[in-house]
């Protein structure tokens, strides 16, 4: 059997977006790599009888509580995080609200309710406290034992017990129960605590500058079930945990639940979880961390490390392990998998249309929307792999592809150089306007008019970034207009001014967005597109703010009317605040066609130097409106 204590660093990440995450009523999703060194010292998987943590395991689960396993998890963070004794002592010897009975564990006095003098003494807690202090103890480095030994204090584990009858255990079931606000009531006692601790200088608990959400975490650890923890290893995790906000209205307890990464690979797959970190450790350091783990002797037989043993084998979850690679961002290794499952069953349309998201993740533009063209010829009935071939489609068929004329006659541009160096590092804005105010009005009318009979403006569309808009492939008007445009005037501008070949020029994504001032989206936070090249096209002048700000050149740039910005798509860049109004205009995404040999990347000597920016989006380059966290890559959807 193996339980598993708690991947704490993952619930403090998925607790970190955890506020997002109930604005958005959104699970969190994606493979989380973390150090769990917490786990990896009372981890009794792989131990068998005998073994005191093997011992302490099977002692916690005879108990009719959790109290112990959670008692022995506070001493194992605190002893992995290299706490001061201080911090299991706020929790053994606080004053904290205590709406249950008393406790089992309490050792004279400590017990708050009737009933704790009364009861049977039980010597699980000296028991459980010997196991734990021998099996952490050898799990130890050396130089940590006298470090740890006061955190392995007899009493103070008592005390501990204690507390954890009393505050855990009622939340516990107040939460099982429903009683979600009585739940989250304490909860917020606790975080007051926390709080306390930190004015006093202890220290923070996950890093000096970890969110507040990350403490709640640290003690929604508590809430959770140990049925939830009891599921073996695998580099190929079909499940993580995560926490999630409860179903329920809010004020609502969030709970942690396994929650699955992916589809089983086989139909009689059990459940499992990572517990050594996967993402991009070879098959050399996953063993070397499994055998610290789980014993000398273990060997993993996950699909992965039977595939990477054998270099490839036949039978493998090609699929599965590819998904698995990408969320690592190891983008070839995947490519490679997809291919050989292509080739194995050439109508696996998942696989294609995966194959091509692998090749776009690694600026293979070309042969990603080949992947896609190819899969949906030999999966015509494969939904997604439809809808991006009839995109592409709809940009091709009187579009750029046409565009015979080079860069001459091209309109003049005003250049701003940016920080990289390449000769496509720039932006270009142009002198005269391309459009007039009528082509741009009628553009804007039939966005409108597409919005208002569909069902409203989208807005999830990219994922990271979205953009309030209508694509352009969508309105049969604004497809016609943008892909005459394209083909007569954008593509001569950006081949004079990005040296590339009008004719290779391809519409990757194109969408009419809309930001408003009084409600709605008013900006866009800062981020790089998902495109070689990408423009913005002024469509109209009501409203003040606004305009593309670039970072490096700190600053917005907002032509008039009928101007088109053009940049390459690494650079960092956003939608200026609007202060009144609304603004519209036309953005695409574009790409360079090339004849890709195998593993070329494309264009590399037109973007050397430009690397994909990534700062944070609260950088003071950012204009007011900015907004915290990450620069993101602009994807696109449907
Ligand atoms: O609002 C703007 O000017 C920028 C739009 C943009 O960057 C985008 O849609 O990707
Ligand atoms: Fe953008």
């Amino acid at each position: 059997m193996i339980r598993c204590i708690q991947k704490f660093s993952e619930l403090i990440r998925s607790a970190g977006g955890l506020q997002q995450a109930q604005q958005q009523s959104q699970t969190l999703s994606g493979k989380q790599q973390a150090h769990r060194p917490a786990h990896a010292l009372l981890c009794p998987g792989g131990c068998s009888s005998g073994d005191p943590l093997y011992e302490l395991d099977s002692l916690a689960e005879r108990h009719p509580s959790d109290a112990l396993f959670i008692a022995a998890a506070l001493v194992a963070t605190a002893v992995a995080e290299g706490r001061p004794a201080s911090w299991l002592e706020a929790w053994a010897d606080d004053s904290f609200v205590c709406s249950s009975g008393g406790s089992r564990w309490a050792d004279g006095g400590e017990g708050e309710g009737e009933g704790s003098e009364d009861e049977e003494p039980d010597c699980a807690a000296e028991e459980g406290w010997a196991l734990l202090h021998t099996g952490v103890l050898s799990r130890l480095p050396a130089e940590a034992r006298a470090l740890a030994a006061p955190l392995l204090d007899p009493g103070l584990f008592a005390r501990l017990l204690a507390a954890v009858e009393r505050r855990v255990l009622p939340l516990q079931a107040a939460a099982a129960g429903g009683e979600v606000h009585e739940a989250t009531a304490q909860l917020d006692a606790l975080l007051a605590l926390e709080a306390a601790d930190s004015e006093d200088g202890l220290p923070p608990h996950a890093g000096a500058d970890a969110p507040a959400a990350a403490v709640t975490a640290r003690r929604l650890v508590c809430l959770l079930s140990q049925q939830t923890l009891r599921v073996s290893h695998s580099c190929l995790p079909r499940s993580q945990l995560q926490l999630e906000p409860h179903a329920d209205a809010p004020p609502a307890m969030p709970r942690a639940r396994l929650v699955p990464l992916r589809p089983l690979a086989a139909a009689e797959e059990p459940p499992s979880l990572a517990w050594v970190p996967t993402a991009n450790a070879s098959l050399e350091e996953r063993a070397a961390a499994l055998r610290a783990r789980f014993g000398a002797s273990f060997a993993c037989a996950c699909e992965r490390c039977s595939y990477e043993a054998r270099g490839g084998s036949v039978g493998a979850p090609l699929v599965a392990l590819a998904r698995d690679a990408m969320e690592d961002g190891r983008l070839a290794a995947a490519t490679a998998m997809l291919r050989a499952r292509v080739s194995a069953c050439r109508t696996d349309g998942d696989a294609w249309m995966l194959l091509g998201t692998a090749l776009l993740g690694s600026e293979r533009w070309t042969a990603a929307h080949e992947a896609w063209r190819a899969g949906a010829e030999l999966a015509p009935h494969h939904a997604l792999l439809g809808r991006q071939c009839r995109k592409d489609r709809s940009y091709r068929a009187d579009g750029v592809a046409a565009a015979a004329g080079g860069a001459e006659g091209a309109a003049p541009c005003e250049v701003h150089a940016l920080a990289g160096g390449g000769p496509a590092c720039k932006v270009v804005v142009s002198r005269s306007p391309l459009f007039s105010a009528v082509e741009c009005e009628r553009a804007v009318a039939a966005a409108e008019a597409h919005a208002a009979k569909s069902g409203g403006w989208t807005t999830s569309r990219h994922r990271a970034v979205p953009t309030t808009d209508v694509p352009v492939h969508e309105v049969p008007e604004l497809l016609r207009w943008f892909n005459h445009a394209m083909a007569g005037r954008i593509a001569p501008l950006l081949a004079a001014q990005f040296r590339v070949a009008a004719a290779d020029i391809r519409v990757h994504d194109a969408f009419l967005v809309r930001y408003s001032a009084s409600g709605g989206q008013a900006h866009l936070p800062l981020h790089t597109d998902e495109s070689v090249l990408s423009l913005t096209v002024v469509l109209n002048d009501e409203f003040e703010g606004g305009g593309t700000f670039f970072a490096d050149l700190r600053r917005s740039l907002s032509p008039p009317v009928g101007h088109l910005v053009a940049f390459h798509g690494r650079a960092l860049h956003g939608g200026e605040p609007i202060v009144s109004g609304v603004r519209y205009i036309v953005a695409a995404f574009l790409y360079v066609a090339v004849e890709e040999p195998a593993a070329a990347p494309p264009l590399p000597e037109l973007f050397a130097g430009c690397k994909r920016a990534r700062r944070d989006r609260g950088d003071d380059a950012m204009p007011a409106g900015g907004g915290g966290g990450e620069a993101e890559t602009f994807c696109f959807g449907f």
